[in-house]
């Protein structure tokens, strides 16, 4: 059995997302150490962060971690929460014009005066490691090479290594945001899934989600989808973080859950990614496989072999 996966008598196997971002960080170092004898210097991913969210913080902090654990270079862009839209939209066309950087993420969300419809817009999409340009969701659509969004990339990554071959399974993504639940759907399309988008006007939703073989929610509200919705045997994707007062633990104090209800849901699917330690740090490792990708197709190279079959 794959390291991901950790069995649980009783209940629903566990989708250990940490084991698998692991191995995916693994790829991209291999990726790499492949890749900068030829580009003659390391990959490199920018990412600059607007305003003090501490969750935020906290998720910039990992990238650069993570991103000089794997050989490349970093470079961290920290501004207060006061900065203009022009302004960050000067700084991303800086690092356009940088040759020496290959990788550009601008941190959401943002502060609500700027506008991040076009500051994502005005990032080079052939260095849009998140996926997530028009021109990016477009190459998607068409089924066409580009950058992919990085946690729907987990998502699916999650579901082969539990299922292996997902063709033909019904998958219902509950949300329709453009950082996963659309570009979710259209890559389990090119999986040959059948994709129902769900979301807040779906009618019926429990009923539709006990038709999934794989369940995706990613809404943004804590433990909605019930034991009740899942199908006997599905597998479950909870993309939820969300945290909440855990007076339990002593006064003031909280947690991380999910989208779906842990406890119920286990006890119905046959996978299950847990919250926290599933689906969030699959994101990280998928920021840093485009990040190599991006470095090897901005200098005419194949993907390295460690991270084309991801
Ligand atoms: N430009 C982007 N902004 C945001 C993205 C994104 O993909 N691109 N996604 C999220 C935040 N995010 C990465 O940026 C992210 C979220 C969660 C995790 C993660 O590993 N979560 C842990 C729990 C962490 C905690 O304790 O809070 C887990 O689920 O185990 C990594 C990255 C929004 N913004």
């Amino acid at each position: 059995m794959s390291d991901a996966i950790k069995s649980v008598d009783g209940a629903a196997s566990l989708l250990d997302g940490k084991a698998a971002a692991a191995l995916i960080d693994s790829r991209a170092q291999a990726g790499v150490e492949a890749l900068s004898g030829p580009l003659g210097r390391a990959p490199c991913l920018a990412v600059v962060l607007v305003g003090e969210d501490p969750a935020s913080h906290v998720y910039v902090r990992n990238k650069v971690k993570r991103t000089e654990a794997s050989g490349m270079r970093s470079i961290e862009i920290k501004k207060p929460a006061d900065l203009s839209e022009d302004a960050l939209v000067a700084i991303v066309e800086d690092l356009n014009a940088d040759p020496g950087v290959d990788g550009i993420l601008v941190q959401m969300p943002l502060p609500d005066h700027i506008d991040s419809r076009r500051v994502i817009e005005t990032i080079d999409p052939d260095k849009d490691v998140d996926g997530l340009t028009a021109a990016s969701a477009g190459r998607l659509v068409q089924g066409a090479p580009g950058l992919r969004p990085c946690t729907p990339s987990g998502c699916v990554w999650l579901a082969r290594e539990a299922l292996g071959d997902l063709s033909g399974l019904h998958v219902v993504v509950i949300g329709r945001s453009i950082l996963v639940g659309k570009p979710a759907g259209l890559l389990f399309l090119e999986q040959n899934c059948t994709v129902t988008l769900a979301h807040s006007r779906t009618k019926d939703l429990p009923g539709l989600c006990a038709s999934a073989d794989i369940l995706v929610a990613a809404v943004g509200r804590p433990e909605m989808v019930k034991g009740e919705w899942i199908k006997p045997g599905a597998t479950v994707l909870d993309v939820g973080i969300n945290r909440i007062d855990a007076p339990e633990r002593g006064e003031g104090k909280t947690r991380l859950v999910g989208d779906v209800n842990f406890e119920q849901a286990a006890q119905k699917a046959a996978f299950i990614t847990p919250v926290p330690g599933g689906v969030g740090p699959m994101t990280i490792g998928f920021l840093l496989v485009n990040t190599v990708r991006a470095a090897a197709a901005r200098a005419g190279l194949d993907y390295p072999a460690a991270v084309a079959d991801l």
